[in-house]
Parts: structure tokens; C-alpha cells; sequence
């Protein structure tokens, strides 16, 4: 059996690097059962494990590879193909720390765009995109918000006019699965070579869009799986599968869970990293410093204080997630205590014979 692997997203620039590594077989791997690796080859799928060189190697869960990596393998005696390198990646999805901290778990690699699905019912948030845009530009990938279930919404411009202050740069489009409006949007992002993968809240219909976008019911969706139950058979899930429009769609079970832990905030709040760089105090926390060019705005109405709220309790989620435990308790107690000067004073006093 060959298998065009252009077919699985493999670019020249790959294709090119992993060349130069003749004796071993270059593999895109397509699921992840624990320490199994699902892997496709110009010949065929194959199970592959990491190497103990690899394992040797590794400092951190990103040198593990992840659904979407592209790695070189060799076979071992026993036939099981060993995965000895991990090629540079074009971006990566993690969740539960940033990127550069090689803590988080993996959920997907090499992702060209993450569309951010959100349905234009009850579930629309506008605090919720500014999360999931956060948590993609620092994967590396395009955000692209889609929103859906047009047919159920009768506000569209409105609900438009209220996300384009967060999705500055960001293409947003609109569509209804059910109707089968507004899908030809996301084509330009589903050629041939890319690797796409659709993210946000149960229910918005992330399945609904793949099974159409599919041209066939591929992923088990709310109905369908309400139907299980009177032992209708549920098709198995794929964690990578190609669209007859050419991309890749990679779904992972991780991907169904994901919230904001790291991120890259001066991307999705742009408009206050612009603003901040006005201040007069380089670390101004906008506060109350004086010279202060974000509360201006806010002042003047330019900027909403709610998307500057927003901005602030990300901030704060991440300086936490990016804290070890020592630190953190000493933040909770300077929080206690309102400042670090009258935590010193306290614990000072409370120690024996500190108190007269
Ligand atoms: N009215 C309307 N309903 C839709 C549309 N797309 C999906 N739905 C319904 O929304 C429900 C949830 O759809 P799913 O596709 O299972 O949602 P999901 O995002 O994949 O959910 P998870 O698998 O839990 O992440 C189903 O009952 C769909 O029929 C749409 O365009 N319009
Ligand atoms: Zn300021």
C-alpha cells in the first residue's frame, strides 16, 4: 500500500528535513492511547512507541509527541516502530501551563488553524473568545471564530457588533450546520497541506459542522449519541481524519476540554498592549498610577471596562499558573494581608516573643 502523505498535511519544508535522516521512515502520528502512538507512513499505519533514547532525553511532556507531530521512526526486531525524533513543530495546543514550560499536556501539533466555534444562542460569550484567543495565539496557530447555529439567532448584527472589539485581526465567521449557510467561509482554510481543528463549549455543534463539512456523519453527535442508549452503534472515534475539501481535522479527546490556563495576552487584548505602552510607568498595573493611558481610555469610553476586567482576572489566572507553591501561598497571603509590608509585621508580631 503507498500513501501520499501531501495527503496528511506533509509540506516540502518536512519533507525536505526528514530526507536528511534516510534510515529512518517519516510518520505523521494520527492517535495517542496512552504510551501508543497511531502513526500513518508513505506505506501504511503502523504503532509506535518513544524510544528510550527519547525518553532518556525528554525534559518535559512537550518532548512527547502529540496527535498532528511529524517524526521519524525506526522498526525495531519485535516490528514495533520506535519514534527517535519529533520534527521542529509549526504550533502546538497545551493545556495546563504555557507553551515554553514544557509542563502542560499536549493535545495537538502542527496546526494551521484553530477554529473557535461559539453558537449564537444563550451559550454567546463574548468573555469566553477572549479566553480560547488567548490560549490559540500562543499555540502558534490562526484563530478563526465561528460562530454558530445562525438559524437560531435573530440579533446577528448586534451580537457581530459586540465581538468586534475582542476579534481585532481575527476573521470571524458566521453559519448554520442545519441550514448549510455560511460553511463555504471556512473553505479558504481547508486546502490540501492543512491541518485544522475545531475547539470551544459542549454543545455548540463542533461535531454537526465536521459530519457536514465531511459530507457524512463521521463524529457521533448529541442526537445521535442520546440514541446509543437503544443500541444504535457508535461509530469510533478518529482523532485525525481528512475532509474531502483536502485539510486534516485533528480531534482529540483533550481538545473537548479545554480552558485557558496560558496564553499570550498581548495578542488577544492587542488593544490595551497598545495602550499600556502609553503609560507613564512601563509596569504600570492600571491602577492607580497616574499617567495612566488604559483607565484614560476607559474613561473617555474608548475601551469597555468590562474587556478591561476580563483582562486583568486572565492576568491574574496566569500569574498563578505560572507561580510554584511557595510562591503562590505567599501571594494568597499578601492577598490576606493587602500588602507584603504588613504580612512582614504580622507574622513578625506573631512570632514568640515578637508580641509585647
Ligand atoms: N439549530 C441548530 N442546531 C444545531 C446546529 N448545529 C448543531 N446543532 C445541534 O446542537 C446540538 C449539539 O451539537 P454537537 O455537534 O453534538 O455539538 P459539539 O460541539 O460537537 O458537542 P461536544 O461533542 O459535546 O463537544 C445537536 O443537537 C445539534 O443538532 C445548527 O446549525 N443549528
Ligand atoms: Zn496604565
Amino acid at each position: 500500500m503507498t500513501i501520499n502523505l501531501n495527503n496528511y498535511g506533509l509540506t516540502p519544508t518536512l519533507k525536505a528535513t526528514a530526507d536528511q535522516q534516510p534510515t529512518m521512515t517519516l510518520a505523521r502520528v494520527t492517535a495517542q492511547h496512552r504510551e501508543f502512538y497511531q502513526v500513518i507512513t508513505a506505506t501504511g499505519e503502523l504503532t509506535a512507541m518513544v524510544s528510550g533514547h527519547q525518553r532518556h532525553q525528554a525534559s518535559g511532556n512537550v518532548d512527547f509527541p502529540t496527535v498532528g507531530d511529524w517524526v521519524l521512526l525506526t522498526a525495531t526486531d519485535s516490528d514495533q516502530a520506535q519514534i527517535q525524533t519529533i520534527l521542529p513543530r509549526q504550533s502546538v495546543l497545551v493545556r495546563g501551563a504555557a507553551v515554553g514550560d514544557g509542563q502542560g499536556q499536549l493535545i495537538a501539533a502542527n496546526l494551521n488553524t484553530v477554529f473557535i466555534c461559539m453558537s449564537l444562542n444563550a451559550n454567546f460569550n463574548v468573555r469566553r473568545i477572549e479566553r480560547y484567543l488567548t490560549m490559540v495565539w500562543e499555540s502558534g496557530a490562526q484563530p478563526v471564530v465561528v460562530l454558530t447555529k445562525a438559524d437560531v439567532t435573530n440579533n446577528l448584527a448586534e451580537q457581530l457588533a459586540e465581538l468586534e472589539p475582542v476579534t481585532i485581526g481575527v476573521p470571524v465567521i458566521s453559519c448554520s450546520a442545519e441550514m448549510g449557510t455560511g460553511l463555504s467561509e471556512l473553505t479558504p482554510y481547508l486546502k490540501a497541506g492543512q491541518s485544522v481543528a475545531f475547539i470551544g463549549s459542549s454543545g455548540v455543534g463542533k461535531s454537526t459542522l465536521i459530519n457536514r463539512l465531511m459530507g457524512a456523519e463521521v463524529m457521533t453527535t448529541k442526537t445521535i449519541r442520546s440514541a446509543d442508549a437503544h443500541g444504535r452503534h457508535a461509530t469510533t472515534h478518529r482523532q485525525l481524519l481528512r475532509l474531502p475539501a483536502g485539510a486534516v481535522v485533528i480531534d482529540t479527546p483533550g481538545m473537548r476540554e479545554l480552558q485557558l490556563v496560558a496564553g499570550d495576552l498581548d495578542r488577544s487584548f492587542v488593544d490595551i498592549a497598545t495602550l499600556a505602552a502609553k503609560c507613564h510607568f512601563r509596569d504600570c498595573q492600571h491602577e492607580t498610577e497616574p499617567g495612566c493611558a488604559v483607565r484614560k481610555a476607559v474613561e473617555a469610553g474608548e475601551l469597555s471596562p468590562e474587556r478591561l476586567a476580563s483582562y486583568r482576572k486572565l492576568q491574574r489566572e496566569m500569574q498563578y499558573q505560572g507561580m510554584d507553591a511557595r510562591q503562590l501561598e505567599q501571594a494568597k497571603v499578601a492577598r490576606m494581608f493587602g500588602s507584603r509590608r504588613e504580612m512582614k509585621k504580622f507574622l513578625k508580631s506573631a512570632r514568640p516573643g515578637g508580641l509585647v
